[in-house]
């Protein structure tokens, strides 16, 4: 493991997942450092993880190799305008943002200078080590590269994308993703209360089906997902009926067309922010 401070600058839900993504696998505590404006979610990581914590930016910026830009798009700006002022040398500090819709020209131009920057694209379920995470860069030493696959890697699959414009292709494709696939699960739960099950069975039986159906896929990878589904669907019987149903309804157009949305989203974003 290398020996490199990484600082996670807005310690949310994101960076949360990803600080016990890289603990689950075996990153030293002390090698982390997460901040917050919010004390109290600072307290939770420093329970949960016994990381290092901090409600002061600069000091994390200062001691760190690695910083990982990690508020919400909406407050970047003010954010590197205040890691700019504190007059701290950024020159040889590797810059990590996981943010939407903010391009690394962007990026650098908010902090006034042109620092190291990578782009990153994770998402939630890196907290279980389940996580995918796209990675995007430009000159970068094969060490400094190597350090931010080791850190993403551990929390799941990272896969570095050729284009920066790629990492918006990645936001619909797995960043923003495990929302729809609890939409669908919390319209079955829905659903299931509906027929006269209690919440807690509800829940029991949603998750339990989402869990073996994703474990179904990726135990065997020789089959396609849509022979697993067609595994379940008897002719003229249940599945077939309710799948037809979906289909009859566009399933395949709504979801292209929501992560075609997503991408367009993050396009302007990039324009707006
Ligand atoms: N959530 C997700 O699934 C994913 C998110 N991302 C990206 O990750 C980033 C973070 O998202 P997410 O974790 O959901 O957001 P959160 O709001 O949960 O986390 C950001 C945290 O940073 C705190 N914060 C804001 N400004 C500062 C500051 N100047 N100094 C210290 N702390 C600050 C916020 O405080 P407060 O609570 O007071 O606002 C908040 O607790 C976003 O840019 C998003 O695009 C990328 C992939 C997936
Ligand atoms: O919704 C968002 O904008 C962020 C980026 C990907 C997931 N959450």
């Amino acid at each position: 493991m290398s020996n490199k401070t990484i600082a996670f600058i807005g310690t949310g839900n994101m960076s949360y997942a990803i600080i016990g993504g890289m603990i689950k696998s075996g990153f030293a505590p002390q090698s982390i450092i997460a901040t917050n404006r919010n004390e109290e979610k600072l307290a939770k990581v420093a329970a949960d993880f016994n990381v290092r914590t901090t409600t002061n930016n600069i000091t994390a910026l200062k001691e760190a190799d690695v910083i990982v830009l990690s508020v919400k798009p909406q407050m970047m700006a003010q954010l590197c305008d205040s890691l700019q002022t504190a007059n701290v040398d950024l020159s040889n500090k590797l810059f990590v943002s996981v943010a939407a819709g903010i391009t690394v020209a962007r990026l650098q131009d908010m902090l006034g200078q042109p620092v190291k920057m990578v782009r990153c694209m994770p998402n939630t379920p890196s907290l279980l080590g389940l996580g995918v995470s796209g990675l995007f860069a430009q000159e970068i030493s094969a060490e400094e590269r190597d350090f931010v696959e080791q850190v993403f890697s551990s929390t799941g699959i990272a896969t570095w994308v050729e284009t920066e414009a790629k990492i918006n292709d990645i936001i619909a494709v797995t960043g923003s993703s495990p929302a729809y696939f609890f939409l669908f699960m919390e319209a079955i739960e829905e659903k299931a209360r509906t027929l006269g099950f209690d919440a807690e069975q509800a829940r029991a039986l949603v998750q339990q089906t989402a869990l073996g159906a994703a474990e179904m896929a990726a135990s065997q990878p020789e089959i396609s997902i849509s022979q697993l589904r067609a595994n379940v669907t008897s002719k003229g019987g249940t599945t077939h009926a309710a799948v037809e149903h979906l289909k009859s309804h566009n399933l395949h157009t709504t979801v292209a067309d929501a992560m075609d949305a997503c991408i367009s989203r993050a396009q302007q974003m990039e324009q707006e922010l």
